[in-house]
């Protein structure tokens, strides 16, 4: 049977991240994905691209997952951006209450592009509730320095000492996303399972076309979890995915652009879009 999979997350209506980059990666991946969208995400073109962030109400957010959970159980389990406070409440109820494994959390603090972070307590909550019942969690530097309370991360061994006060938040895992913003010739993560780390190394592409990319990664951990892949696994074949997404990046309209979520199973269909 196929592998179900839920993201709860926000709606990217420009198509590249959010909800929209999940459920993409999802079929590319040949798992079956629910949403339970938490807040809608628009930019104005009149105003510079600025970015409104409106958040859904809690009990829509618990409308949504009743629909979702009223069939046969999930495979996995991701969160991106969560709206409200309520929202991260309740997804830590339905965590426990379903018994959920393979939970995937993304702690979008700030959408590509800006540098409005989101409500400190939403972090904080987050980090409270969530994050004990997590497989794994996939911040970028940023949002590393942030959980850590380490600030500015520079180095891998910057990102090492990070992923271990990180772990004593009590996830399980953690893959710190050294990307595009840390320097050097390769774009790359560091994945920590409390043990050991492993190193994802991919070469860093010259392109700003990486709208969607945390999201497209942190899907792709989810679905590969939900086929059975090992936490390492799922996270050595994500990299390898979002890397291609990016190398195969679409500019998506004057202000910005998209990784492709089809880059496996589409390139060949890989056209300009204007
Ligand atoms: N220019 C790039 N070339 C290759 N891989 C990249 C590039 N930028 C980001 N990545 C990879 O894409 C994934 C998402 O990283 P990042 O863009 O930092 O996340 P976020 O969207 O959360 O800021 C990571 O695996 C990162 O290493
Ligand atoms: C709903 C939503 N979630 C998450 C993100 C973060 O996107 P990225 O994967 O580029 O970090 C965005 C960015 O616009 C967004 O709109």
């Amino acid at each position: 049977m196929i592998p179900k999979v839920i993201t709860i997350a926000g709606s990217d209506s420009s198509g590249g991240a959010g909800i929209q980059a999940d459920l993409k990666t999802f079929q590319e991946y040949g798992v079956f994905g629910f949403s339970a969208i938490t807040s809608l995400v628009t930019m104005n073109p009149d105003e510079g691209w600025s970015h409104t962030v409106t958040s859904l109400q809690a009990d829509i957010v618990e409308a949504e997952l009743k629909t979702i959970y009223a069939g046969a159980p999930l495979a996995a389990l991701k969160t991106g951006m969560l709206g409200e406070l309520e929202t991260i409440r309740l997804t830590r109820r339905y965590i426990e209450a379903f018994k959920q494994q393979n939970v995937v959390i993304d702690p979008v603090m700030a959408c590509k592009g800006t540098s409005d972070l989101l409500q400190p307590e939403n972090v904080a909550l987050m980090t409270e509730l969530l994050l004990p019942v997590a497989t794994i969690t996939t911040p970028n530097l940023i949002e590393a320095g942030i959980l850590s309370g380490l600030g500015e991360l520079k180095s891998v061994s910057d990102m090492e000492a990070a992923a271990k006060k990180i772990m004593n938040l009590g996830v399980k895992n953690v893959v710190i996303k050294g990307g595009k913003r840390l320097a050097g010739q390769d774009a790359l993560d560091l994945f920590y399972d409390g043990q050991a780390f492993t190193y994802l190394n991919n070469e860093k592409y010259d392109t700003d076309f990486n709208h969607g990319a945390g999201c497209t990664f942190a899907a792709a951990i989810t679905a590969g979890l939900a086929k059975g892949y090992s936490v390492k696994d799922a996270v050595i074949l994500a990299k390898k995915f979002v890397a291609a997404s990016i190398k195969h990046g679409l500019e998506i309209n004057p202000y910005l652009g998209h990784v492709w979520h089809g880059a496996y199973n589409q390139a060949d269909k890989r056209m300009p879009l204007v």
